[in-house]
């Protein structure tokens, strides 16, 4: 455990990697990619994408078919597991109930064949680092659902990683503590230096979590970059409809464009649409309209622009945007 190194860890490059799984099946096709060191990467995409299928090729889970995988600069495919520098977090439910805390975290240790007094100074450290020291001699049902998972940190943490390899890690957690354990995540990923690879298909976990989002379409990347440049400037339709907040248009000369919500007006001119429902966020009112061959549009409207200018299910609007506004797609026939 290093948690004040200078220098950040955990630079992965994917060279080319295919895995086909017996059957045929390419969960994973040509993928280039890389991660610089000490970068928080959220692998994106939807269900069968391949997302899980890379976190495995990376924690030496699977072998690729063919292509390179290095972190750090070596190269670790054909490597066992434990020599590759990885660990992975799993869920806080795969804890062992009859182990104490301390004895959880040391566990790995204790396969690598460490002795018990180092396995157990180093789980201390551990620990200390999730805030959970005092907890030590606990069992996992004498903790809360928050601290257990801290616990299912500590123990991938002990093994001072370069790179910490999360699968869903918050998808069985109610939305209070996934916020939570979240802004934790990010901090401790912030503190160590190191990469953390978490695949999620849950748009709003990456772009509130992720350096760079890695949005997968069977088994290659569709689009990477920064939060914000995959909500913002989507190069596909593909990405504008599965980052959710834009409109995807058709237009006459066969193009599309996507256009946010929230920049979407309800206007006197434009997209003739009918109104379907209007529902209140919270912070405004999202309402839902169909095209005139039955296509889905939603405008986000503030409190303020929805009593200005009410609109009701059954209303006949026009939809119209700014130049500005205006992001290109790239494939004209994409999913709808
Ligand atoms: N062991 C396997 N044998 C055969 N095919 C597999 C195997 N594991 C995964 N696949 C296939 O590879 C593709 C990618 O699977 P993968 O689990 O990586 O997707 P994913 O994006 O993680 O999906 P999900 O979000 O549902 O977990 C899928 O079509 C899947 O059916």
């Amino acid at each position: 455990m290093r948690p004040s190194v200078a220098k950040a860890r955990g630079a992965i490059e994917f060279a080319a990697v295919t895995k086909r799984f017996p059957g045929g099946a390419i969960a994973v096709d040509a993928l280039d990619l890389r991660i610089r060191a000490g970068s928080y990467v959220c692998l994106l995409g939807p269900s069968g994408c391949g997302k899980t299928t890379t976190l495995r090729l990376l924690a030496g889970h699977e072998n690729p078919t063919s292509g390179d995988i290095l972190l750090d600069d070596h190269p670790i495919v054909g490597l066992p597991p434990a020599r590759r520098g990885t660990a992975m977090m799993f869920q806080s439910y795969a804890l062992f109930p009859h182990l104490s805390v301390l004895d959880n975290v040391a566990f790995s240790l204790r396969m690598r064949g460490v002795g018990k007094s180092e396995r157990h100074a180093k789980a201390a450290e551990a620990l200390r680092l999730v805030e959970l020291d005092s907890f030590a001699a606990r069992l996992p049902a004498q903790l809360s659902g928050g601290q257990q998972q801290r616990v299912a940190l500590a123990r991938a943490l002990v093994t001072n990683p370069a790179t910490l390899l999360l699968d869903e890690p918050l998808s069985a957690l109610d939305p209070f503590l996934r916020g939570r354990v979240r802004a934790e995540l990010k901090r401790f990923q912030r503190e160590l230096q190191i990469s953390f690879v978490h695949v999620t298909h849950s748009q709003d976990e990456a772009l509130a979590l992720a350096d760079l989002v890695v949005l997968m379409r069977a088994g290659r990347i569709e689009q990477q970059g920064t939060p914000e440049e995959l909500f913002d400037r989507p190069r596909t339709a593909f990405v504008a409809r599965f980052m959710g907040g834009h409109n995807v248009f058709a237009l006459a000369d066969g193009g599309q464009i996507a256009v946010r919500s929230d920049r979407t007006q309800i206007g006197a001119a434009g997209l003739p649409a009918t109104v379907v429902g209007v529902e209140y966020t919270g912070t405004g009112f999202a309402v839902a309209l169909a095209g005139t061959a039955g296509e889905e549009y939603s405008v986000a409207l503030t409190e303020a622009a929805l009593h200005a200018r009410p609109v009701e299910p059954g209303q006949s609007v026009s939809l119209a945007w700014d130049q500005a506004d205006i992001r290109p797609l790239a494939d004209a026939a994409g999913p709808s």
